[in-house]
């Protein structure tokens, strides 16, 4: 074990654990002296012709104070050096960060970068600058106990104490043994499950642009129930398995005190304080028993976090932890859309015409007022009829309204006054989750998420076969790209779709819209990140997609205008035609 490695990353030499050793020794010190005291003060007590000592006394009550004041001390020392420690190591880690650029982070997650930055800092500081010391200075209290009992008590006696002692070690290692893999297996699944819920909410609006949102978050809900289950049990055994072999080394130890000190009092070799300081004495041989618990909470998971940081710093990479060592990387590992979207469903089905026969039409929007703030109306007296299969582009100006109808439309908002139905369903607080189920949701900036291909595909249909990936992915034009990847659909795409272009990007976009299978499709703005080779793929893209369901986009460039046209101005409707 190498519990202070000499990397650059960590402050070298560590003085506040040389400070905190010597508080622990002090501490340790003046606690004997304090049970010498009371041992001779019992004594005195058990003889009714002894009178009250006030020098043993006055020593008891000096001794206890300097053993409060080396506690206060050494967690003074601590807390003071683990801030400054923390803050190092984060400006370290966060300088390796941006020198490494956003280009390494294909393969990491960042959920794991800040789960390092945030809870491993913490665990490591505690464990480099709080624990260290304290576990030195635990070792060191039976030796410096045992000292005390040979020179003020009896060196027989302490010497078969000492022999007892190396059981300390052994009870230690063995605790180890048993829980050291279920420690690394949760603290692993807790790094996972911080990247899935910070990589969810990074690419919220994809996921509520394709109504997976819901699926997604029962999936985050479940693993963390899974996660909070796992610890609990973890800790109780953990607890169950430390008391009981505290309270057998406790009562083991002050057991031999008793016997050793009942016989060399019987032999008049120890005289009845003596006797008593014995037995007082040998409860702080036990000291290191109460430190397990923390060492291995505190201690492996701070000596995990040292490796990591490690190998950030020298390799560039958040390696996994340990839990399933040799094990075989699962494709379908928690972390990924595949995982936390549910098992198998099929693609949405479209939804039938709801009957209204006075709607007709997929979209028609009437007299509709909307404003997000009072007396700045957004959109006035707006009218809008979109048939079905028909696609219509909203045109306009920056800031005249695009956006906030193509919310009504995908039930987003709801309008001030006026009707908006969405397949004859009216867009009401009622019915709003009704009217979103219609609609499939493209945003201009789309979320790609740090896994396969065909699992980014498949957040918009969770069931959708491989074959049916394949016809999105032609729709789009995307599929001999994807035929000359390495792994085909399998290959990972990397967080926020690093390892593909702008434009690629969008046509997975789009290729989700055509696999979700919606009636109703609405863009916002499909290609404002794109080249124009990529607005002609598009474009044609959209064509196909107004074979299958009707399509609304809010769009700057007139080239993706391929059917009807209808201008937004300053928040009305000027209906016109190519
Ligand atoms: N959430 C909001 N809260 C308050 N005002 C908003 C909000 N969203 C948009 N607005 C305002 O509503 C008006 C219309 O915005 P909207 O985004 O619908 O326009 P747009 O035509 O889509 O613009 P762009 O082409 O730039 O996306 C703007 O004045 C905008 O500032």
């Amino acid at each position: 074990m190498d519990p202070m490695p000499a990397h650059p990353l960590f402050a070298p030499g560590a003085p506040a654990v040389r400070v905190q050793v010597a508080c622990e020794a002090l501490r340790t010190v003046a606690v004997g002296a304090v049970m010498l005291c009371v041992g001779r003060l019992l004594a005195d007590a058990l003889d009714r012709s002894a009178q009250v000592s006030v020098p043993v006394v006055a020593a008891a009550v000096a001794a206890a104070l300097v053993a409060a004041a080396t506690e206060a001390g050494s967690h003074a020392v601590q807390g003071r050096s683990i801030a400054a420690e923390s803050r190092r190591l984060r400006g370290a880690l966060l300088r390796r960060a941006f020198a490494l650029g956003p280009a390494r982070f294909t393969g990491a997650q960042t959920g794991r970068l800040v789960a390092m930055m945030t809870d491993s800092v913490e665990r490591v500081t505690e464990y480099r600058q709080g624990y260290v010391g304290r576990l030195v200075g635990a070792v060191l209290a039976p030796l410096l106990t045992i000292l005390l009992a040979a020179v003020f008590v009896d060196w027989l006696s302490a010497l078969v104490l000492l022999l007892l002692v190396p059981v300390i070690p052994l009870a230690i290692m063995g605790f180890r043994r048993l829980v050291a893999g279920v420690s690394a297996a949760s603290r692993e699944m807790r790094m996972r499950l911080a990247g899935q819920f910070l990589e969810a909410i990074q690419g919220l609006p994809t996921l509520v642009g394709l109504r997976a949102a819901g699926r997604v978050g029962d999936r985050l809900q479940a693993a963390g129930e899974q996660n909070r289950r796992a610890t609990m049990s973890l800790l109780a055994r953990n607890q169950l398995i430390l008391f009981v072999t505290e309270s057998v080394f406790s009562l083991f130890m002050v057991s031999a005190a008793v016997l050793l000190a009942w016989v060399r009092h019987d032999d008049g070799a120890v005289t009845v304080a003596g006797a008593l300081a014995l037995v007082l004495l040998s409860t702080q041989l036990t000291a290191p028993m109460k430190q397990i618990g923390g060492f291995f909470y505190i201690g492996m998971a701070g000596r995990a976090g040292q490796r990591m940081m490690t190998a950030f710093v020298d390799r560039g990479v958040v390696p996994a932890g340990h839990a399933h060592p040799g094990g075989r990387p699962d494709a379908r590992r928690p972390g990924t859309p595949a995982e936390t979207a549910p098992a198998a469903s099929s693609p949405a089905e479209p939804a039938p015409m709801r009957g209204d026969p006075a709607q007709e039409g997929a979209v028609v929007v009437q007299g509709v007022d909307f404003c997000y703030e009072p007396d700045r109306p957004v959109l006035t007296d707006v009218d809008l009829t979109v048939a079905e299969r028909e696609t219509t582009a909203l045109l306009g100006t920056s800031g005249s309204g695009k956006s906030t109808l193509l919310g009504l439309l995908a039930g987003d908002l709801l309008p001030a006054s006026g009707t908006v139905h969405v397949n004859g369903v009216p867009l009401t607080a009622a019915t709003q989750d009704e009217v979103r189920a219609a609609s499939a949701v493209v945003q201009q900036h789309t979320w790609l998420f740090r896994a396969s291909l065909a699992q980014n595909l498949r957040i918009a249909a969770p069931g959708a076969t491989d074959e049916q990936l394949w016809d999105a992915l032609e729709q789009v034009d995307l599929a001999r790209w994807a035929r000359t990847l390495p792994q085909g659909l399998d290959t990972p795409v990397g967080e926020r779709g690093l390892g593909v272009s702008g434009g690629q990007g969008q046509r997975i976009a789009l290729a989700r819209a055509f696999l979700a299978g919606r009636p109703l499709v609405i863009l916002d703005e499909p290609t404002s990140q794109v080249d124009l080779e990529s607005e002609a793929v598009i474009e044609q893209a959209i064509e196909r997609l107004g074979e299958r369901a009707t399509v609304v986009l809010a769009t700057h460039r007139p080239a993706l205008v391929t059917g009807r046209a209808v201008r937004v101005r300053s928040g009305r409707v000027e209906q016109e035609r190519r």
